[in-house]
């Protein structure tokens, strides 16, 4: 798993370019378009009323700008940003500790949220809903709870897995935003923007280039700008083209649709192992050696999306685009050296 581009988290994020690229508003941030729209009408409202953003949820797959969008909101809204997961917080104590220490209009991000232990959600409940915390102070007969007040603060929770959230948990958020995959027109915008930051010349169909091999994904698409930025200031003259873009994801295994080893392998092994499928996803990902929860919530929800895979009660099965992604018929193999 070191070299790889798509990371299901931080995983290898080169953190100092990685900020400086991060959109600072709404304006510099390209794509989701509805999302935006949303967030922009809600924050407005909120701050013409001087009341914090009611809470709002994230949902989709990794990578496409959830904590990127959360430091925008915080700055419109004028707090500071508290980030955190759901696995990191394991007690409830630690989350109190946290609530306590906000001030009016802070937003607290909690990425993964549906990891949330079940004690540890519970306290966000009056939290979320009214501001307060509810501590019980002593044991038996002699317990008593009280309560205390908390700031106005925004939570903002993201997940890669909506499903997986507790409904009261869900409802208790006013905010619901889907995030998509990005339009290839986003991504090469987006390509075009990290390069001028990082100060790199690049012309506008090698951008194009990388961003139709990013999954319809900015993070993936910045981590391949910079891998291509090196292989340019190495093997180029200067100037980032489409045959600069083309030799460079060669030499990182990635192929036109943007896909690595681990793409190819699930589809490989659909088709060639599991005669095109049903194969149920645990079994998919056991025998490629991954984990099932990277498979689904890393590598299927592009791959499902496009039509390369495709999701039936009995399992995964090939796509069309599959099979014509390896130039083969439907019901035929592959030859195992024809893909890396
Ligand atoms: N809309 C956008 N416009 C420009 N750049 C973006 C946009 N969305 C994300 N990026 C860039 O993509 C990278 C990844 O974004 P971010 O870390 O916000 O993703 P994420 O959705 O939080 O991922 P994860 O779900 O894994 O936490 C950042 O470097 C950011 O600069
Ligand atoms: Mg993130």
């Amino acid at each position: 798993m070191d070299d790889r581009i798509i990371a299901s988290q931080e995983m290898f994020e080169d953190n100092d370019s990685e900020f400086s690229l991060r959109p600072q508003n709404l304006k510099e941030y390209i794509g989701q378009k509805k999302v935006k729209e949303k967030l922009e009408i809600f924050i407005q409202a909120a701050k013409l009323r001087d009341e914090a953003l009611d809470h709002v949820l994230l949902y989709g797959p990794p990578g496409l700008g959830k904590t990127t969008l959360a430091n925008i909101i915080a700055r419109e809204m004028g707090g500071d940003l508290k980030i955190t997961s759901g696995p990191a917080i394991e007690r409830a104590g630690d989350l109190a500790a946290i609530l306590t220490n906000l001030k009016d209009n802070d937003v607290l991000f909690i990425d993964e949220i549906h990891r949330l232990s079940r004690a540890v959600e519970e306290i966000l409940y009056p939290a979320m809903e009214d501001y307060a915390l509810d501590i019980v102070i002593g044991k038996g007969a002699a317990a008593k709870s009280i309560r205390i007040d908390l700031p106005k603060f925004t939570l903002i929770g993201a997940t890669t897995r909506l499903g997986l959230l507790t409904s009261p948990l869900r409802d208790r958020f006013g905010v619901m935003c889907s995030m998509e995959f990005y339009e290839i027109d986003e991504l090469r915008e987006i390509v075009v923007r990290s390069a001028d930051i990082l100060n790199v010349d690049i012309i506008e169909s090698a951008a194009e280039m990388i961003g139709r091999r990013s999954r319809g994904t900015p993070r993936i698409a910045n981590r391949l700008l910079k891998r291509v930025r090196d292989y340019c200031s190495v093997k180029g003259d200067g100037i980032i083209t489409e045959e600069i873009v083309q030799n460079a994801a060669e030499l990182l295994e990635i192929d036109l649709e943007g896909f690595d080893k681990i793409d190819n392998k699930i589809l490989k092994a659909i088709i060639n192992n599991f005669n095109g499928g049903p194969v149920g996803v645990e079994t998919l990902a056991y025998f490629i050696g991954e984990e099932s929860s990277t498979v689904e919530d890393v590598y299927e929800p592009y791959l499902l999306q496009k039509g390369f895979i495709l999701r039936t009660p009995r399992g995964r099965v090939a796509g069309d685009r599959a099979y014509e992604h390896f130039n083969i018929k439907r019901g035929k193999r592959l030859i195992q050296e024809s893909i890396f």
